[in-house]
Order: structure tokens, then C-alpha cells, then sequence
């Protein structure tokens, strides 16, 4: 059996600690006696314990000075999958995790877990119970997509045994709760403005939405069993709820417990995407005109009309994960967490 690293001796870094996950982990780094430096591109919050080095993950020297004297790394920075920027997407998930793992070795770093995606495997049509040898996707659906991928390569083939730089990568899915800048709020914004009348498709695709604690849970199941006799070394993982659920029965339940009046209306799933990539067209050809951005993407409609979910008994068996908040549970807290965004109708 693996023993456990002893966290109170140990300091760790959080890249891109300032976001969503990287909050999430840095607050139960804490809570498990860790003391950890947050590098990110802006500082979002202050807390006891946490020193903060602000830079670009792109720049190797401001890199270095936060991870002086750190022995875990947690790298969990990327931009917002919404934006389609490729050369920023280039940039940071490629070039800036060469960086990052130049700067790992560099500083003594024993210990790199990368938040991947399980969107790496995912080419917009039905995944259903995709384990981890899927291949990564030959047609990605972004550009956020793509670099992932290539991310997830680079992190997993850096990992080695004899210098005693170990790597492993974990793929969640769908990632929600508390402070989440991305679903909850993007759901809620299409309902405000009358948008979420229509199911597209049949309704019945399931598709796995992890809570962000069951998520942090592997990362750090990862991260404190990742020693050079375990077998998780190089390896990608997938974490999710492991409660797969129809997509539209999930936004329902969301804003429904917002108080906004749930999805009715079937459309035929490709009247949607075509209709999605043609006002994404559209958008790349007016762009020097106006500049709009279409709420239903054809990666959107993609995620929302097919099938999505993973299975995870590879973490259950080497890292020994079960998610320990339930998706009952989960949306509920999710749900009281955003008091701001209920209906007022
Ligand atoms: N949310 C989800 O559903 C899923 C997310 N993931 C992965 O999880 C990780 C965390 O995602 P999430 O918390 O949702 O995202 P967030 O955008 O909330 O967090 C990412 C953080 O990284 C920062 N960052 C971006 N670029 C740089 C840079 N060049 N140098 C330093 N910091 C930078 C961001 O700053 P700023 O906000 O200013 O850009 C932000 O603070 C990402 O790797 C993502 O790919 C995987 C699966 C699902
Ligand atoms: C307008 C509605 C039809 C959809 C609103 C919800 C969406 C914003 C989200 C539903 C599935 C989500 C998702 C991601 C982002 C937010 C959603 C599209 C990711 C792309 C985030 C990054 C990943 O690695 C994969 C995620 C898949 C699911």
C-alpha cells in the first residue's frame, strides 16, 4: 500500500491558483497543512498561509523565484476555454508548459500534476463511458482543445524516474460549484435573455459534470501517491462525479433551482450546429467590421447534443478515488452559492 507524504513538512505551488480549480485546491492544500505559493497571472484574494507571485507562466525567471524551495506543483493555469485565440492558447498551454516543466527540473521540483481535460479524447461526437486509452482526439473541436492535448504530451513524456521528476496528469470533466465564473453563469446569462427555451436534440445525452471538490480530491490523491514505485507515474487520470446525467436534465436542475423556468422546446440537434457554424463564420468574417460572439458555439452545441462521459475505475484502482460529494449535493450547494443570479421575477 502507498504511503502517505507527510503534508505539513512539505510546501507546494499552484499555477494558476487565482482561478476557480486553483482556488478550490489551494484552500484544501491549506486545510491539509501545506503551505503553498500561488503563481497566476493576476492575485483574486489573500489568504493566510499563501504567498502570491504574480507573472505569466511564459516567463522562466518570475517562474523560478515561485518555486524556490517547493517540492509539488500543481499547474492548473490556461485561458479561458471561450476565447478562440489561437496563438494565446499556443502560447501558454504549449510553450508556457514547456516553461513550466523546464522551470520544475531547474528548481528540484520532484512532483508535477497538471490539470488536463478529458475533452482530450473528445472530437464532438458521442464519447460513452471513455476510458483513458481513447486515443486524443485526431480532429480537436478548438483550438483550447488542441492545445490541451499537446499539453497533456508534453507533461506525461517529462516524467522521469531515474532524474526523480515524477508527472502525472488528471482529466476532469465539466468542472462546477461555487465562484465558477463559466457554467452557471453562462447558463443563467442565456436565460436572462431568453434563450433557454429549446433542448437541442433528443435530451437523453449524458454527460459527467464534476463537482470542483471531487475534482481537487484527485489532484491531490495524485499528487500525494505520486512516488517512483507507484504506478500512476506519467499517467493521465479521469476524475469525474462518476454519476453520469442527460446534459439537459443537469441545466434543468440548475435553473430550476434558480428560480428560471427549465428548457421545453426540441430542436434538431443538426439544424443547431449548422445554424452554430454558420453565425461562427459569419462572426470571423465581419470581425474586422463588428465584433460579436455567438452564445451557442458549435463547441457548445457539440458539448450540449451528444454524449459525454468518462469512466474513472482506472483512479478508483491506483489512486484510490471516489468522489466524496455527491451531484444531489453538489448542485444544491451550487445553486444556494449564487444567490446574486436567482430569478427575480
Ligand atoms: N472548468 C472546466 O470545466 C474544466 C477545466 N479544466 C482545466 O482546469 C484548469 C483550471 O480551469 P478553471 O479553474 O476553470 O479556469 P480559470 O480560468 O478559472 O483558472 C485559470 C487561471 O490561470 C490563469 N492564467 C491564464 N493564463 C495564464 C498565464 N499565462 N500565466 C499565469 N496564469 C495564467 C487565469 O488568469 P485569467 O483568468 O486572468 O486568464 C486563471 O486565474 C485549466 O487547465 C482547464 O483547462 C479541465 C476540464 C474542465
Ligand atoms: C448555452 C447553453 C447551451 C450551455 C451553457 C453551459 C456551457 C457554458 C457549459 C456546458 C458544458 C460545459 C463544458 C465546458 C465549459 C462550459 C460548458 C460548455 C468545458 C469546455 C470547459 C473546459 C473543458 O476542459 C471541457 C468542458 C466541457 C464541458
Amino acid at each position: 500500500m502507498a504511503t502517505r507524504v507527510r503534508p505539513s513538512s512539505k510546501r507546494c505551488a499552484v499555477i494558476g491558483g487565482s482561478g476557480f480549480l486553483g482556488r478550490h485546491l489551494v484552500e484544501k492544500l491549506l486545510d491539509r497543512g501545506y503551505s503553498v505559493s500561488v503563481f497566476d497571472i493576476r492575485q483574486s484574494y489573500e489568504l493566510p498561509g499563501v504567498t502570491f507571485y504574480q507573472g505569466d507562466l511564459c516567463d522562466k525567471q518570475a517562474l523560478l523565484a515561485a518555486l524556490k524551495d517547493v517540492s509539488l506543483v500543481f499547474h492548473c493555469a490556461s485561458p479561458s476555454p471561450a476565447s478562440d485565440d489561437r496563438a494565446l492558447f499556443e502560447r501558454v498551454n504549449i510553450q508556457g508548459t514547456q516553461t513550466v516543466i523546464q522551470s520544475c527540473i531547474e528548481s528540484g521540483v520532484q512532483r508535477l500534476v497538471l490539470t488536463s481535460s478529458a475533452s482530450v479524447v473528445f472530437e464532438g461526437t458521442d464519447v460513452k463511458n471513455g476510458r483513458e486509452d481513447l486515443p486524443y482526439a485526431k480532429k480537436p473541436i478548438d483550438y483550447y482543445t488542441k492545445t490541451k492535448i499537446e499539453q497533456e504530451k508534453l507533461v506525461l513524456k517529462a516524467c522521469d524516474k531515474q532524474k526523480g521528476f515524477l508527472t502525472v496528469a488528471i482529466r476532469p470533466h465539466g468542472i462546477f460549484g461555487p465562484r465558477d465564473p463559466q457554467l452557471v453563469p453562462i447558463l443563467v446569462d442565456t436565460a436572462r435573455r431568453g434563450k433557454m427555451k429549446f433542448i437541442i436534440g433528443d435530451g437523453t445525452n449524458l454527460v459527467d459534470f464534476t463537482f470542483v471538490e471531487n475534482v481537487v480530491h484527485g489532484h491531490i490523491l495524485a499528487a500525494e501517491r505520486l512516488r517512483a514505485d507507484s504506478p500512476i507515474c506519467g499517467k493521465p487520470y479521469h476524475i469525474t462525479n462518476d454519476e453520469p446525467i442527460r446534459f439537459w436534465d443537469f441545466m434543468s436542475q440548475v435553473l430550476v433551482g434558480l428560480g428560471y423556468p427549465p428548457p421545453r422546446y426540441h430542436l434538431p440537434y443538426s439544424l443547431v450546429y449548422g445554424l452554430a457554424l454558420l453565425l461562427w463564420l459569419l462572426s470571423v468574417l465581419l470581425s474586422p467590421l463588428i465584433s460579436f460572439k455567438p452564445t451557442f458555439t458549435p463547441m457548445r452545441v457539440a458539448l450540449a447534443g451528444t454524449h459525454h462521459y468518462y469512466n474513472c475505475k482506472r483512479a478508483k484502482e491506483d489512486l484510490g478515488y471516489t468522489p466524496v460529494v455527491s451531484l444531489k449535493d453538489a448542485i444544491a450547494r451550487t445553486v444556494e452559492s449564487y444567490p446574486h443570479l436567482r430569478c427575480e421575477a
